[in-house]
């Protein structure tokens, strides 16, 4: 695999060659920019993917194309984007859709938009952890991150790049530096343990799974991923034995996709789903609607860690309030404890990246 700066500075290149700074799709050619009489867009937000043309951003543009509450969506990736951005903008929904190609465009991707979500990196293959993409998507995050802070620093920040443990760290180091970090903004996308646990626990519970909340707290990688069983709703109990298969299912449920695709990627469709789960709650805090409330990993005082994932309501401003973790059993403060531990580790990683 060719280093990821050296590829940056070919499609830079490239797309400076062949690209505007960005291409709207439905006015790129004068015949088109002329029956456009710019009806939509106008009401609701915008909003930018970075890794759009990936495993995940191809989904998750489709899922945000479809969504009311976008009246702009920005397609950003090194590769691509000019057929996925296309593709997207001829669906008949009221999002104006704008592709951009390379690190010479990301400014402009960037600028003005009220949510940032960022898929973009390399996934795992069966062996590896999520640790070990740290080498090439902590750089990936870092350059991304230096943008919004150029270009959108008060824009919510979905990010789900791994390892997130350590990327959201890394994150808000780069806004520290630029001066512009709001901890309330910064938003580690976790929500994907929480679809699962709540479609693993419906199935042993019998339910729908959309009756079922699971809180899953911590991280997002193994042992730090700490669903709290004891917390469900409906009210329910379970056998030591579920307990430990229905904790061991959802801590590991990434790599039982991992070894399912067996080297072709990780989760992708499922986390599209609940990426858009999770940023549509972010746009209707936004609007200002009550009683937003989703699991994310954040800047945190619930326990002593600097960053932890738990419950948090969603507002015009991010994650306006933190709650804590509310009464755990005996089962699930050992795990707190194992939790704590390798998350420590993982936000100390990514800290270093950028303090060096
Ligand atoms: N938080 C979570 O729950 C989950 C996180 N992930 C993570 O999401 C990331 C993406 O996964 P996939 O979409 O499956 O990978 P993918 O390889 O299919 O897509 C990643 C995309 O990022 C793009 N990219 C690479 N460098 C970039 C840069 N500097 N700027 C913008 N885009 C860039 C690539 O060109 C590619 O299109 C991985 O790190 C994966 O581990 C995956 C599943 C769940
Ligand atoms: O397991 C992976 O590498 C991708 C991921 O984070 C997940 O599916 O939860």
């Amino acid at each position: 695999m060719q280093p990821t700066s050296d590829v940056n500075q070919r499609v830079a290149r490239i797309s400076a060659h062949l690209h505007p700074p960005s291409f709207q799709m439905g006015e790129t050619s004068g015949l088109r920019a002329a029956n456009c009489r710019g009806k939509a867009g106008k009401h609701g937000f915008k909003v930018a993917i970075l890794g759009a043309a990936g495993g995940i951003g191809q989904p998750l543009a489709l899922l945000m194309k479809i969504n009311p509450l976008v009246s702009v969506l920005h397609l950003y990736d090194v590769v691509n984007t000019p057929g996925v951005a296309a593709d997207i903008s001829h669906m008949d929904t009221g999002a104006v859709v704008r592709g951009f190609l390379g690190p010479q465009q990301l400014d402009n991707a960037l600028s003005g938009m009220d949510l940032v979500i960022i898929p973009a990196g390399v996934p795992r293959k069966p062996g590896m952890t999520r640790d070990d993409l740290f080498k090439i998507n902590a750089g990936i995050v870092k350059t991304i991150c230096e943008g919004i802070a150029r270009c959108c620093p008060n824009a919510i920040v979905n990010l789900i790049s791994n390892p997130v443990n350590s990327t959201v760290p890394i994150a808000a180091e780069v806004f520290k530096q630029a001066g512009t970090f709001d901890p309330k903004r910064l938003l580690g996308v976790t929500m994907l343990d929480v679809v699962r646990a709540n479609t693993f626990v419906a199935e042993v519970l019998g339910l729908d799974p959309r009756e079922v909340d699971v809180p899953v707290v911590g991280g997002h990688s193994g042992v730090t991923i700490l669903p709290l069983l004891s917390q469900v709703k409906p009210p329910s109990s379970f056998t030591l034995k579920e307990i430990d298969s229905l904790t061991d299912r959802i801590q590991n449920g990434g790599t039982e996709v991992v070894e399912a695709k067996a080297g072709t990627g990780s989760a992708t469709l499922s986390m599209a789903y609940a990426a858009v789960k999770f940023a549509d709650a972010c746009l209707r805090g936004l609007r200002g609607d009550l009683g937003v409330v989703e699991c994310a990993f954040v800047a945190s005082t619930v326990t002593e860690l600097p960053f932890f994932a738990s419950k948090v309501r969603l507002g015009r401003s991010g994650a306006e309030e933190i709650y804590p973790l509310g009464p755990l059993n005996e089962y699930e403060s050992a795990g707190l404890e194992k939790a704590k531990k390798e998350l420590s580790a993982s936000i100390q990683k990514g800290v270093s990246f950028i303090r060096k």
